[in-house]
C-alpha cells in the first residue's frame, strides 16, 4: 500500500495555523483541510451537519465532538489517495481519538505563541468569511483597506477576536488542547515551536518537514511500483 504523508496542525486562535498551512500546502503539494472551511461550506449547503452546526457556532461555541466528526471522517475518506494537513481539528481528546481510528498521522505540529502576541494580532485580524481569506493590517495587508483582494467584498473583523472575548477562549483552549498534545506525544509525532512571529516559526517547520516528506514519498512510489 502506498504511504501517504498525514499530518495536523494546532494552536490557539491567532497562532498563525491558517497561514503556516497555507505554505506548507505550497511548499510540500499536500492539501490544506480547514475544519472551520468544512463548517462554512456545510452551513452554505444546509446538510444536517451544517445545519446542526450553525446553531452552536451563532452562539459563540464549539460544535460538539460528535457533529464535528461526522461532518468531516466523510470528507477524510474521500481523501485516501492525497497526503494532507489538516487545521482546526482535533481540538478535543473525542476528536483525536476518532481521527486515530481513522488514518495514521506522521506529524503533529504544536504552535505555542505568547499570549500578548496572540492578542495584538488579532486586533488586527480581519476577514472574508465566505471564503475563510485571513488578512492582517499590519502582517498581510489586503490591498485596498477593508477590502477583499479576490471579490472586492467588505472585510469583517469577528467579534471573538476581540480582547475581552479572547482571553476566555484561550484558556479553554489550554484546557482541551492539553490532553490532545498529550495523546501526540505520547505516540512520538509531537513537534511543538516556540516563537513571536510566523517567519522565524516557518524555516524549522519546512525543515521537519523536509526530513519526514521525501522518505514517506520514496516509499510511495516504491509501493506503486509493484
Ligand atoms: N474541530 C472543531 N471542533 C469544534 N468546532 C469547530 C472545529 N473546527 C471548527 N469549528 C467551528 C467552531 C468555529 O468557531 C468555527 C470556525 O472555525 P475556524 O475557521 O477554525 O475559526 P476559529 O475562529 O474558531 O479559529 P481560529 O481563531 O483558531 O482561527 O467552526
Ligand atoms: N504580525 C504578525 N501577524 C501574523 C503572523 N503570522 C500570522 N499573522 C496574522 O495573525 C492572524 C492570525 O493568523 P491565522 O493564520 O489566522 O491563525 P489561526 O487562527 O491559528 O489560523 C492573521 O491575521 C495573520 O495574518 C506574524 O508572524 N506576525
Amino acid at each position: 500500500m502506498s504511504k501517504l504523508f498525514r499530518a495536523v496542525i494546532m494552536g490557539p486562535p491567532g497562532s498563525g495555523k491558517g497561514t503556516i498551512s497555507e505554505r506548507i500546502a505550497h511548499s510540500f503539494g499536500l492539501k490544506h483541510l480547514s475544519s472551520g472551511d468544512f463548517v462554512r461550506e456545510n452551513i452554505a449547503a444546509k446538510t444536517e451537519a451544517g445545519v446542526q452546526a450553525k446553531t452552536y457556532i451563532k452562539k459563540g461555541l464549539l460544535v460538539p465532538d460528535h457533529v464535528m466528526t461526522r461532518l468531516l471522517l466523510p470528507r477524510l475518506e474521500e481523501m485516501t489517495k492525497y497526503s494532507w494537513l489538516l487545521d482546526g481539528f482535533p481540538r478535543t481528546l473525542a476528536q483525536a481519538k476518532a481521527l486515530n481510528s481513522a488514518c495514521d498521522l506522521d506529524v503533529a505540529i504544536n504552535l505555542n505563541i505568547p499570549l500578548e502576541t496572540l492578542k495584538e494580532r488579532l486586533r488586527h485580524r480581519w476577514i472574508h468569511p465566505p471564503s475563510g481569506r485571513v488578512y492582517n493590517m499590519c502582517f498581510n495587508p489586503p490591498r485596498v483597506q477593508g477590502i477583499d483582494d479576490i471579490t472586492g467584498d467588505p472585510l469583517i473583523q469577528q467579534e471573538d477576536d476581540r480582547p475581552e472575548a479572547l482571553v476566555a477562549r484561550l484558556r479553554h483552549y489550554k484546557d482541551v488542547a492539553k490532553p490532545v498534545t498529550d495523546f501526540y506525544k505520547a505516540k512520538g509525532i509531537l513537534y511543538t515551536f516556540s516563537d513571536t512571529e510566523t517567519d522565524r516559526i516557518w524555516p524549522n517547520i519546512s525543515t521537519l518537514l523536509n526530513t519526514k516528506i521525501p522518505t514517506i514519498q520514496s516509499d510511495a512510489r516504491c509501493a506503486s511500483t509493484h
